[in-house]
């Protein structure tokens, strides 16, 4: 084994990392290969020195990212300090600015507004198209059942279980837990109408905004809110959107955790009262009470959702792509948020963001979910419709299904997980923090085709459907709008034969798999850097995510030219910022864990620090510490 490391000066808080010598002579071939001349006699100072000057200058966007990513994944603990943030920057500046922000065109027929307001972002409004597409020409699909049957079903073993590996890169259940919080942040889509009529129509906003714990109108908010206290709270325990709660328990879980933030939050703001404006006990005058709690719920929200994206961007989009394991690079030290200098310009910031049919397809991640989800998945459907026959379920049983389970219209009385509310409404922290600790055990699916569990088969066939009706692009027709080179073949797609053989047989031509099975059955051994261990390991998927997630978040006005001391106070401002380095790396979420449930998330537990990966996995990363602790945090006091 060859440790990297005692090449260059070690970071005391980041544990060095063992490469097998096999290993980095492959990551030495792929970086001899991008640079496109020999590193023979280079030392790994000279090899990381080449590969930051070419990536940094480089007029080429895609190889750019290529060759900065290569060094913040894969050499990342021997990569100097001084080069990560300006690799990082590179990296968000060419995201950014490769992509149309906003979108420019919707997917459906556009007009300009009478009163000239701009709808981009805003919640029910039409979802965005990000590649436009020939609207003349003819489509033969096939049987969308097939489709899913064929290429994206999730293979059984000998014993008829439905095969569901780990996730190679060591995440947990708890990761994409808080994956469903994020795509429904951004994702609703309005069946209201069975005619059709309004299919496109986005009921959520294009921003991290938690309207699934605050809600999306102001008819929603108020049922959330405690506004007659004037302090800014909202209702214990509570949050809004009811989706949630045909979702694996783990997710309610950390929307309650977020509900619990924000009331911490706003009690420190009126404690603080840095301004003197508001007073506590809250004034008497109706008026002056209805003002205060408006200031204070407004401010402890802004800083709530940058909570939000703070662990978006460290433990999730890092976990993600396949780094926790690899101790650092991206998201290390990444600040996609802040200016950003570009070839003697400042990199755009805060343009607003409208989410596209394309994005909507992407983040249908139904392979990664782990074995107790499907299971959960499972119970809830049998009990709910009273059959266990997945592969007859129709959309009509859908409908029915989330009709019977219609929960109460009072979110206060709403409960998820078996759990009960005590007689001030709240949960049990005990039992929260088992429904999590459950979620941090259960080893995470992963992106892969054939990987999608038959229950939630009739789910991926709607969405089949469902955007042929919105006549979404191919998959290769998505490849080049994102500067990608389309594939050649089908096994240039996918080098499984049976997979590639299916879909040849079903669509005939590369060229017209659609962007739904393309996206989801793609395989890993093309990953664009050929490594052992290639983040996120889909290349359409992992370039895709990246150029959503930072116009998302760089176009957020809130996140980033509007995220001030002013807007936040001083108190909110000190309290978002990211620490790196790190115990976690750089991660955000034992912020949470350690300010809400301490006693049961202690300081030397990787549950707590590392929630989003498995503690069998992180044990095998974490070995030079003798003091982690792997085992089911018990209740401390
Ligand atoms: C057991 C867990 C899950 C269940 C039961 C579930 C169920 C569903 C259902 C019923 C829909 C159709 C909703 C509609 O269009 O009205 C849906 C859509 C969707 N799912 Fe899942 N899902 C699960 C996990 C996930 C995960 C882990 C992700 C990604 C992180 C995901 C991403 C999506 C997306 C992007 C949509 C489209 C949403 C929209 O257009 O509004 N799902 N899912």
């Amino acid at each position: 084994m060859v440790s990297l490391a005692s090449k260059s000066t070690p970071d005391p808080k980041k544990p060095v990392p063992q490469m097998s010598t096999a290993e980095l002579e492959q990551i030495k071939q792929v970086i001899q290969q991008w640079l496109g001349k020999s590193i023979a006699d280079m030392s790994l100072q000279q090899i990381i020195q080449e590969v930051y000057d070419e990536a940094m200058n480089t007029e080429e966007s895609q190889r750019a990212i290529t060759g900065a990513m290569l060094l913040l994944t894969t050499l990342a603990p021997v990569v100097p300090q001084e080069m990560v943030r300006p690799l990082n920057d590179r990296v968000v500046g060419v995201l950014y600015e490769s992509m149309p922000r906003p979108p420019q065109n919707m997917a459906r027929r556009d007009w300009r507004s009478l009163d000239g307001s701009d709808p981009l972002g805003k919640s029910n409004m039409p979802y965005a198209r990000s590649v436009p597409v020939d609207e003349s020409r003819t489509h033969e699909y096939p049987d969308s059942r097939e489709v899913f049957r064929k290429l994206m079903l999730r293979v059984r073993d000998k014993d008829g279980k439905e095969h569901a590996p780990p996730n190679p890169d060591g995440l947990s259940a708890l990761t994409f837990a808080y994956g469903t919080l994020v795509i429904h942040s951004v994702f609703n889509s309005d069946h209201s109408e069975p005619d059709g009529k309004n299919i496109g129509v986005n009921k959520s906003s294009s921003f991290f905004d938690l309207s699934l714990l605050y809600g999306n109108n102001e008819a929603e908010v108020a049922l959330i809110r405690h506004e007659a206290l004037g302090r800014g709270i909202i209702q214990p325990d509570t949050f809004s959107d009811n989706r949630v709660l045909l979702l694996p328990p783990a997710a309610s879980v950390i929307l309650v955790l977020f509900n619990r933030n924000h009331n911490y939050i706003a009690n420190k703001l009126l404690e603080e009262n840095e301004r003197g404006q508001w007073s506590n006990p809250p004034p008497l005058d109706k008026q002056a009470r209805a003002r205060q709690d408006e200031e204070i719920f407004q401010t402890a929200r802004l800083i709530n959702c940058l909570h939000f994206v703070n662990i978006v961007i460290t433990d999730y989009v890092g976990g993600i792509m396949g780094v926790t394991k690899n101790q650092g690079g991206w998201p290390g030290n990444a600040e996609p948020l802040d200016e950003i200098e570009m070839n003697g310009r400042r990199v755009s910031r805060g343009d607003g963001n409208l989410i596209s049919i394309e994005f909507n397809t992407l983040y249908r991640w139904h392979s990664t979910l782990s074995k107790p989800d499907v299971e959960w998945a499972e119970g809830v459907l049998s009990k709910v419709l009273e059959r266990k026959d997945w592969d007859k379920l129709q959309p009509p049983d859908y409908q029915r299904a989330e009709k019977i389970a219609r929960p109460d219209p009072d979110p206060r009385k709403r409960t998820f997980g078996g759990l009960e509310r005590g007689e001030d409404g709240t949960f049990s922290d005990n039992e929260l923090a088992n429904l999590l600790y459950d979620a941090i055990e259960a080893p995470a699916g992963f992106f892969r085709a054939q990987g999608s569990p038959l229950v939630l088969g009739f789910v991926d066939v709607m969405g089949i459907n469902q955007m042929r009706n919105w006549n979404v692009c191919t998959l290769n027709e998505f490849r080049r709008w994102l500067g990608l080179d389309p594939f050649k073949d089908f096994e240039d797609w996918n080098a499984y034969k049976p997979v590639a053989d299916a879909a040849r047989e079903l669509y005939g031509d590369i060229e017209k798999l659609e962007l739904y099975p393309g996206l989801h059955a793609e395989g890993h051994a093309d990953d664009g850097y050929g490594l052992p261990y290639p983040p996120l390991r889909v290349h359409t998927m992992r370039n895709g995510l990246l150029f959503d997630a930072i116009a998302l978040i760089r176009g957020d006005r809130f996140f980033t030219t509007a995220r001030t001391p002013e807007n936040l106070t001083q108190w909110g401002w000190n309290d978002i910022q990211r620490v790196y380095p790190s115990k976690a790396f750089g991660g955000h979420i034992h912020n949470l864990l350690r300010r809400l449930l301490p006693t049961y998330f202690p300081e030397n537990s990787s549950y707590t620090w590392f929630p989003m990966s498995v503690p069998a996995f992180m044990e095998k990363v974490l070995t030079q510490d003798p003091t982690w602790d792997f085992t089911r945090p018990v209740e401390t006091s």
